[in-house]
């Protein structure tokens, strides 16, 4: 073959791969008459020359140039190059570079070396250009598999790994299995967009760079890479296959099609039939390496993310909840090309939602996305919203007003801050009475959907409610009378609450806690279809989906059935928590516009509660029916309990417990009975015998004197036998013993409410006040009981009820009132600062050893 002909077919070679060779084969045309007068060399450098230009108009900049001389602050690509043609190395001439080797990659087709990247030609190679193709394509994903190195030829493209641009370095046959299942899932995708006569051209190019076969590879998988290179290009698929080569005794290598071989001999690299060695380009300059997966991971990380004011709409509370509620939450990798926005939604395909992830998994941020998402698209007359937290954290804290900040977000009702059980059975049993409310009205309006009643009612306000239980499991924690109702409440919940508007959203760290204790599981958990997988998630997804076993930490898997395989995606959410300057102008904002004053109820499983605050109390006035305020109960108003006085018989108050708080208690019953009588109207008279009640006792006596009343002291030894002309409160601290005149305590409980004469008291002992009261036959004469810190066993005895489930804790009482047959767990009122001032072992709480 003579040299012309050769070039002729290098011609060829490299119009097939750039494309642009047409101009070459041009030129050699024209040069054919004068190449046979002029000598050899001079021809040859002739050629080279032409070659040269040809090259450099087919594989232009990134692409095609030396990359030794290129700066490292040359931007990268931000369009789609328009040729296909790479540059993996330079022919040579007697030993001289002559012109760049070219080889058809994106868009055209595979690369195929017979050396792997343990040769370092291979190496130097590989690393430059997957420099070239990463900075000429924006629009890119790779996989990277290496058998031979360990990754070690990759390691300079971490960032890329990082960035999610590529996958993780596939170093075993199962990786590598891995990544062909995804790749030939990948290309099923996009055949089948191709079939239904829609331009793929703006999708991704995937690029799978194998550095080398991992030794398990066998016959099967080397036809998967066949097949794989065989349907590739017209799917946007392509390969740089490493190591591609016949080994001793085994069957013949399949053909890769529409492939660019390049042989690796002992001393020379040859590229397809191009008849001149080629020296493979050697490994890109560390700082340009740097330069260029750098700002290809920051633009991917741009494009990829949604930032925290993208989650707002552009006009506040445009939206109708009537057929459900969305927001956007995050960016779809995948889908970026096309937009990519993720929505979730609550509607009938997704009325309910499990969050799960670990610690620090991203659930707070998530919710919080989610919450702003909604409450800035719906406004309160079509969104409220019940949050509760059963961990200590701050996470719903910023929905309500701070000492700092008075707004809220006027959609919240009720927030729970390190709730208890009880407080959140209680919140979804008020939830579930709105169901109930809610199906009535239905029933009665002849609708079968909510968006029907809201036509066929427009001044009923039917906003969709969404209730957010963070770990969740909490509640069921004890496998106790309140689990059972707490998963009744959930159950009822999420079997109807799809119709009548009100959607779950529970979160927690695990569910397989709960899926042990309750063989309900499927029944619950089939009601909510749509999973968020977070980091660390376990057992949300279908078992075999691992989609969420990669994913990072501002990264969710959204599944909308179910947790079912296929139906993942997998998105970033923008972090809610390093935007709080746009979240309290947000807040504002939306306070601003607020048509109610009514703040959210703030239920703090561990503040104080204070009787002036109780708008209960400012709003009392003189009646016939007095009520002692006793504290708030754990409901979901956080409504007023008290105990009410009347002239029948048993009505008197006992406080028991060893707890100081008993003494606070006697107080605000106390100073809120005075607020209910003009003054003169009755007496109150006023015992200290228990120690340390001192101060109290005196604050009482001058906050009645001061409302106009009556008010005496009374010294041990006269407390029961004092002449009483007129109705009057006996406010005891310390009645343990009675004084010493058990008969005459029993007298007056037994005939004293006839004459309005009332008995408010604290026994420290409750074993001390059954004595007192004459045991259990005494009973009836006191219907009031409060228990402090007093032990379960004791409390029944007592009340001869059901009591002994009472497990005394810190800052909580059981007011029992036998006469209405209530008992409501309530938090006591007490003076501001007391439990501050309590040591550990007198806080209620603390059950009083015998
Ligand atoms: N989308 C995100 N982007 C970036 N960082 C995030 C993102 N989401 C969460 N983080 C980071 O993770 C930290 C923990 O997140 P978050 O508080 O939401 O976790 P959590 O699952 O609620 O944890 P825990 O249950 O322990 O409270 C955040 O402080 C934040 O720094």
């Amino acid at each position: 073959m003579t040299w012309r002909t050769e070039l002729e077919r290098a011609a060829a070679r490299l119009r097939e791969a750039a494309g642009a060779a047409d101009e070459v084969e041009q030129l050699l045309r024209d040069d054919a008459s004068r190449l046979a007068a002029t000598g050899v060399e001079q021809r040859r450098s002739e050629l080279a020359e032409r070659l040269r230009a040809a090259a450099a108009q087919a594989a232009t900049g990134w692409l095609g140039e030396d990359l030794a001389a290129i700066a490292p602050g040359t931007p990268v690509w931000t369009d789609a190059p328009s040729t296909e043609a790479v540059r993996i190395g330079t022919a040579e001439i007697d030993d001289a570079p002559a012109f760049p080797a070219l080889a058809g990659l994106l868009g055209k087709g595979h690369l195929v070396c017979d050396g792997d990247a343990a040769d370092p030609r291979v190496a130097g190679m590989l690393q430059s250009l997957l420099l070239r193709i990463t900075a000429a394509n924006p629009n890119l994903e790779l996989s990277l598999v290496d058998g031979v190195t360990l990754g070690q030829v990759f390691a300079p493209a971490t960032a890329l790994v990082d960035a999610g641009i590529a996958g993780p370095v596939a170093t075993d046959h199962l990786a590598l299995g891995r990544v062909l299942t995804a790749a030939e899932k990948r290309l099923t995708e996009l055949r089948d967009i191709a079939a239904r006569g829609q331009s793929i051209a703006d999708q991704p190019f995937h690029l799978i760079v194998i550095a080398g076969l991992p030794p398990e590879v066998g016959t099967s998988m080397r036809e998967r890479l066949a097949a794989l290179a065989h349907a590739g290009p017209s799917a946007r698929c392509h390969l740089v296959l490493c190591g591609w080569k016949q080994l001793p005794h085994r069957e013949s290598l399949p053909a890769i099609e529409h492939a660019t071989y390049l042989h690796c001999k002992e001393g020379e690299v040859r590229l397809g039939s191009l008849p001149l060695p080629v020296r493979l380009d050697a490994a890109p300059p560390p700082s340009l390496v740097r330069a260029v997966y750098g700002s290809r991971a920051q633009q991917r990380k741009e494009a990829g993310e949604l930032s925290v004011a993208d989650l707002v709409p552009e006009v506040l509370w445009s939206a109708s909840s009537r057929n459900g509620l969305s927001t956007v939450i995050g960016r779809d990798q995948a889908g970026r090309s096309q937009g990519g926005d993720v929505e979730v939604a609550f509607d009938d395909a997704t009325p309910h939602w499990l969050i799960g992830g670990r610690t620090g998994g991203g659930k707070t941020v998530f919710l919080l996305d989610v919450l702003y998402g909604l409450a800035t698209r719906y406004s309160p007359s079509e969104l409220e919203l019940y949050l509760l937290d059963f961990k200590e954290g701050v996470s719903f804290t910023e929905f309500t007003p701070s000492p700092l900040d008075p707004s809220w977000i006027p959609h919240v009702k009720a927030v729970g801050v390190e709730s208890d059980r009880e407080y959140g059975v209680a919140v979804l049993g008020a939830l579930r009475a709105e169901l109930s409310r809610r199906a009535g009205l239905m029933k009665r309006a002849g609708a079968t959907r909510l968006a029907r009643l809201r036509e066929l009612r427009p001044e009923t306000p039917l906003p969709r409610i969404v209730a957010v239980v963070d770990e969740f499991h909490v509640l069921f924690a004890g496998n106790d009378r309140l689990a059972g109702e707490a998963v009744a409440h959930l159950e009822e919940l999420a079997r109807k609450g799809r119709s009548y508007g009100v959607h779950l959203v529970l979160a927690s760290q695990t569910i397989s806690g709960i899926e042990a204790l309750y063989s309900k599981k499927d029944s619950i958990f089939g009601q909510f279809p749509l999973r968020v997988a977070l980091p660390g998630a376990k057992h949300l997804l279908d078992e075999g989906n691992d989609a969420a076993d990669g994913i990072s930490v501002g990264q969710a898997v959204i599944n909308d059935a179910g947790g079912i395989k296929g139906r993942n995606r997998t998105c970033r959410f923008p972090d809610a928590s390093s935007a709080e300057d746009l979240l309290t102008g947000l807040r504002r904002q939306l306070w601003e516009r607020r048509d109610s004053d009514v703040e959210p109820v703030v239920f703090r499983g561990f503040d104080e509660q204070h009787l002036e605050d109780d708008p209960r109390f400012a709003d009392l006035a003189p009646t016939h029916a007095p009520v002692a305020l006793l504290g708030r109960a754990v409901d979901v108003h956080m409504s007023s309990v008290g105990y009410q006085f009347d002239r029948s018989p048993g009505r008197h108050l006992a406080v028991l417990g060893t707890s100081a708080v008993a003494a606070d208690m006697l107080a605000a019953a106390a100073v809120s009975l005075g607020r209910q009588h003009e003054p003169g109207s009755v007496a109150f008279e006023v015992a200290a015998t228990a120690v340390g009640v001192e101060d109290t006792a005196r604050q009482v006596v001058s906050e009645l004197e001061a409302g106009g009343h009556e008010c005496r002291r009374l010294a041990p030894g006269s407390i029961l036998n004092a002449k009483r002309a007129k109705p009057t409160y006996l406010v005891w601290f310390g009645a343990d013993g009675a004084d010493g005149q058990p008969s005459a305590l029993r007298n007056l409980l037994l005939h004293g409410p006839a004459d309005g004469v009332h008995l408010v008291g604290w026994w420290r002992g409750a074993r001390r006040f059954l004595d007192d009261i004459g045991g259990s036959a005494g009973r009836e004469h006191c219907a009031g009981v409060v228990a402090l810190n007093i032990a379960g066993n004791d409390l029944a005895a007592i009340t001869g009820g059901y009591e002994r489930a009472w497990e005394a804790r810190t800052n909580r009482c059981l007011v029992i009132d036998r006469h209405a047959g209530t008992q409501t767990l309530a938090v006591p009122y007490v003076r501001p600062g007391r439990l501050d001032g309590l040591p550990v072992q007198d806080i209620p709480g603390k059950v009083e050893s015998r």
